[in-house]
């Protein structure tokens, strides 16, 4: 087991980076132990049933309310609801990466946004953003009151240093920070890219398992929340960037923020290596539902429909008999976004690339290519293990509106429609 994480989903941790920082038996002493303050973070409303309710209580040098007043700062190319800017085309929509910055950028320099749904102010829907960086943040903080983070990342290795501890990210994981919780990333690498969604609905929770049973797809061991790391630092001045309403804000600290010494609670980050995922496919004949996928959901309020799943397509064996095996022609009421972490996915021959991404919004027809179609219309099937692939889909129950960056960017493909134009009418009545 890493040597600085707690393992389990959403568990009541409690972790303190100096013996005895933790109070015992209640949470708010006169005085907290070593000179500290106590601070709660609720995640939840205070009345959230027991099973949903999201709250840590932090044992900190300074409390988070010493700072002077936020000022706006420019919004770069981050966007929020309502995602307006230009109208929503019905087409099928593909993205190359979007280039590595040559000019020092740090993430938040870094951070596009492509598309979102929802309203961010009633707490449905989510923000797509790409981010691209080859700077760490050193005496610059981030936090978004907007959503939950979930990082996908696709180059470079990333430190996360969070009020709650430190998490390291390469690509193949994920990252989990809750609303409202502040951190700086460092690169370890010299470039990085991904992808990050903004999730302004319910956090994610795994998914029900229905018939599957009680274990299966993320198990709920192999999510690691870090131990308390704090930094005692206050010589010069630490920004802190708020996104709150859609807007950046910005204010000076005269400390570190990440001075949280002990915690306790069960509102924190974690991370999860997808290679652990216990991947679910057909050992018979079809091609499920891609809701096998299922790693992570945020429900809304209608039974079935989230607000957005978090799916992926990993390395497995294929193994159907007489069935056309890749994802089939569909038209669906949710709408997906695609992204690829690693290698081919097994819809597209070619055009979608590590770092690229894609937008199928409701009922927009979509599926494999014709080259795809036409190889798997007359496979020998015998069975076949998918290696060096990762691809994923934001599901979501809103269409997805692009930004205007994200129509005018050289990044999109205009050609992307022509993947479809040579299938060929093979109909025969007799
Ligand atoms: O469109 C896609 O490629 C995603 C997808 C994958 C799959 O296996 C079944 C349905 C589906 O929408
Ligand atoms: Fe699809």
């Amino acid at each position: 087991m890493p040597d600085h994480y707690s393992t389990g989903f959403g568990n009541e941790f409690a972790t303190e980076a100096i013996p005895d920082a933790l109070p015992v038996g209640q949470n708010a002493p006169q005085k907290s132990p070593l000179g500290l303050y106590t601070e709660q973070l609720s995640g939840t409303p205070f009345t959230a049933p027991r099973h949903l309710n999201r709250r840590t209580w932090t044992y900190r040098i300074r409390p988070s309310v010493m700072h002077k007043p936020y000022e706006r700062i420019p919004n770069g190319l981050i966007r929020s609801t309502p995602f307006n800017e230009i109208e929503t085309p019905p087409n099928q929509l593909r993205w190359d990466p979007i280039p590595l910055p040559t000019k020092p950028t740090d993430f938040i320099d870094g951070l596009v946004t492509l598309a979102g749904n929802g309203d961010s102010t009633l707490h449905t829907g989510a923000a797509i953003h790409l981010y691209v960086a080859n700077q760490s943040m050193t005496d610059r903080f981030f936090y978004t009151a907007d959503g939950e983070l979930l990082f996908v990342p696709q180059l470079g290795c990333l430190l996360l240093h969070t009020e709650l501890g430190i998490i390291d990210l390469a690509p193949g994981e994920i990252a989990l920070i809750p609303r409202g919780i502040k951190f700086r990333i460092e690169l370890l690498d010299k470039q990085a890219r991904g992808y990050l969604l903004e999730n302004y609905g319910q956090p994610f929770r795994l998914p029900d398992l229905g018939p599957i049973g009680a274990n299966g797809l993320a198990n709920t061991r192999d999510f690691l929340t870090p131990y308390a790391s704090f930094e005692d630092r206050d010589r010069g001045t630490f920004q802190v960037v708020a996104k709150f309403l859609g807007n950046l804000w910005a204010t000076d600290f005269d400390h570190s923020p990440l001075d949280v010494v002990a915690w306790h609670g069960n509102y924190a980050p974690c991370k999860y290596d997808l290679a652990r995922f216990n991947c679910i496919n057909s050992v018979s004949f079809d091609h499920p539902d891609p809701s096998i996928y299922t790693v992570l959901t945020s429900p809304s309020e209608i039974p079935g429909t989230a607000n957005v799943d978090f799916a992926i397509f990993p390395p497995r064996w294929i193994v159907a008999e007489h069935t056309f095996r890749p994802p089939w022609f569909h038209r669906n009421f949710m709408n997906e976004f695609m992204g690829l972490i690693q290698g081919e996915y097994d819809a597209k021959a070619e055009g979608f690339v590590p770092g690229g991404a894609s937008l199928h919004n409701c009922m927009s027809g979509h599926g494999p290519d014709a080259e795809t179609f036409e190889r798997a219309s007359t496979a020998d099937l015998k069975p076949v293990k998918l290696e060096g692939t990762l691809a994923f889909m934001f599901e979501t129950r809103f269409a997805c509106r692009p930004t205007k960056f994200a129509m005018d960017t050289a990044a999109l493909q205009h050609e992307y429609y022509t993947c479809w134009q040579t299938l060929k009418k093979n109909f025969h009545p007799e």
